[in-house]
């Protein structure tokens, strides 16, 4: 769910996905024997284990019918509020079939930036990140405490629990993981939430009393609680309440879905769950490091991990002007903003190579064509590439180069790359390892330094898969 609410920096949003037409009637609504069944329900499988998660009761009893009351129909007959380790969570209160629709929101009872009173709303600046309204929005409410018409969601959120997603981390902790792309995608999250801050403290500010006394600190928290629980859809970036309580799954296939028609959004369960299981779905396709920045965990074992490649043109290559030319012509990556264009055309994200053998899908086609370019040695070559372009399907060096020893002279220099940055992991694998096994550190400290080696290790296996794939393909070519 990740939300990538406004521009290419921010991930932040989870993406629901729109579709047409369903024909959902709600069920009408019967609190109050409803909770009585759940209540019943839950304290049957309270205490159970799931999935290594401890399933604890919760004292969240109301928040359905409160839910069900505002909206008006029943949200969910088969799911029920709970804790686990990760944080409030939802269970399977009956059996569930692979195709049932799980839970049902109306967009009328989720909050979106629409929720600001009509004098802030004027005064807010259209600069300010659709995440930073909806921060004001929850900060306002949760102001209003016992007065606010969401109380009992808002008293709901993880408000006091320290969270860890990246821009809470220090200087110290944020060094374990300088190496990855991460961390600058860190900073400019911190400064933007920062700049819109300081649109909207003078806001603030004319409120008097009741909210002047909001802080930077406050203001990050409501940012992080959005970014890390509402959804984007063409409803706008929208919280959507007790949907927002179910926890990730990168390898689930259910996740939430808009529909436009009926005004709602909901999760059809893509599995079959007994009576008190966690239930979970896929925010999206989040690699670690999205995770840790937008969400604060990260998984052991992460399918959509990725690194990125930078490849540059030596300046000391006599052909560095003409390559650099080509390079901006053909290497222009689709759909990106101005912003990222001007640096974009040499970097690239591989993933994990799942064929070794050198053959298969392998690495990006885009980077062994830039590998390509690199290893001509003179204009001839280059020109050759040109001509091979405008023949073919317009795209330079995507055809292994007639030259063997040149195809595999391309793809050694690669290799010599990955090997690099596979040193330079393993090192800093290796005293994170250290600083493990000489320091007792506990607490948050220590969950920090878990998701570092998280993101270290998947970084790394990605390399090493493309590391051995490259062997292969050289090996073969011979
Ligand atoms: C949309 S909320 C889910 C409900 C949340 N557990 C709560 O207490 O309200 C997302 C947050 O739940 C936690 N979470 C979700 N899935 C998780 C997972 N697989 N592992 C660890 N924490 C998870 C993270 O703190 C994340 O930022």
């Amino acid at each position: 769910m990740p939300f990538r609410a406004r521009t290419a920096i921010f991930r932040w949003s989870l993406h629901s996905v729109p579709y047409s037409a369903h024909h959902h009637q709600p069920h009408s609504l019967h609190s109050s024997s409803y909770s009585s069944s759940i209540l019943h329900k839950f304290s049957s499988f309270a205490q159970s284990q799931v999935h290594g998660q401890s399933v604890e009761p919760c004292d969240d009893d109301g928040f359905l019918p409160w839910l069900e009351r505002k909206a008006g129909c029943r949200v969910s007959s088969s799911l029920l509020i709970g804790k686990s380790s990760y944080g409030r969570s939802l269970f399977a209160s009956k059996a569930i079939k692979t195709g049932d629709c799980i839970l049902k929101v109306p967009y009328r009872v989720q909050i979106t930036a629409d929720n600001l009173p009509a004098k802030v709303k004027s005064l807010i600046s259209e600069e300010v990140a659709n995440i930073a309204k909806l921060a004001v929005v929850l900060l306002i409410e949760q102001k209003l405490g016992q007065d606010s018409q969401w109380n009992p969601y808002i008293s709901c959120l993880p408000w006091q629990e320290e969270p860890h997603n990246m821009i809470f981390w220090n200087e110290s902790e944020l060094e374990m993981i300088r190496q990855s792309s991460i961390y600058l995608e860190t900073i400019n999250q911190k400064s933007q939430i920062e700049r819109d801050f300081l649109a909207i403290r003078p806001i603030f500010e004319c409120f008097g009393q009741s909210f002047g006394d909001i802080t930077y600190k406050d203001f990050m928290y409501a940012c992080t609680l959005v970014g890390s629980r509402a959804w984007g859809s063409t409803n706008g970036l929208s919280l959507i309440p007790f949907a927002d309580f179910v926890n990730h799954d990168g390898n689930s296939e259910a996740i939430v879905m808009s529909d436009d028609d009926n005004q709602l959004s909901e999760v059809t369960s893509d599995r079959d769950y007994a009576p008190g299981e966690q239930v979970l779905i896929r925010y999206g396709k989040f690699s670690n490091a999205t995770l840790m920045l937008d969400f604060g965990f990260t998984v052991p074992y992460n399918i959509y991990d990725q690194v990125q490649i930078q490849l540059d043109i030596p300046k000391h290559d006599p052909l560095h002007k003409m390559k650099l030319e080509l390079m901006q012509q053909y290497f222009v990556p689709p759909n990106k903003d101005a912003e990222n264009l001007k640096h974009s055309w040499n970097l690239f994200t591989i993933k994990e190579v799942r064929s070794a053998k050198g053959k298969g899908k392998g690495l990006p086609q885009s980077l062994r064509a830039f590998a390509r370019v690199l290893s001509c040695t003179n204009r001839q070559e280059l020109d050759d590439l040109v001509v091979e372009a405008a023949q073919t399907d317009g795209r330079l060096g995507r055809r292994p180069l007639p030259d063997v020893n040149k195809e595999i002279q391309a793809h050694l220099m690669l290799s010599s790359l990955i090997t690099q940055l596979i040193e330079e992991r393993s090192a800093a694998i290796m005293s994170l390892e250290e600083s493990f096994n000489s320091s007792s550190y506990c607490g948050r400290v220590s969950v920090r330094r878990f998701m570092a080696r998280d993101l270290l290790h998947g970084k790394l296996r990605i390399l090493n898969s493309a590391s051995t794939w490259l062997e292969n393909y050289c090996r073969s070519s011979f």
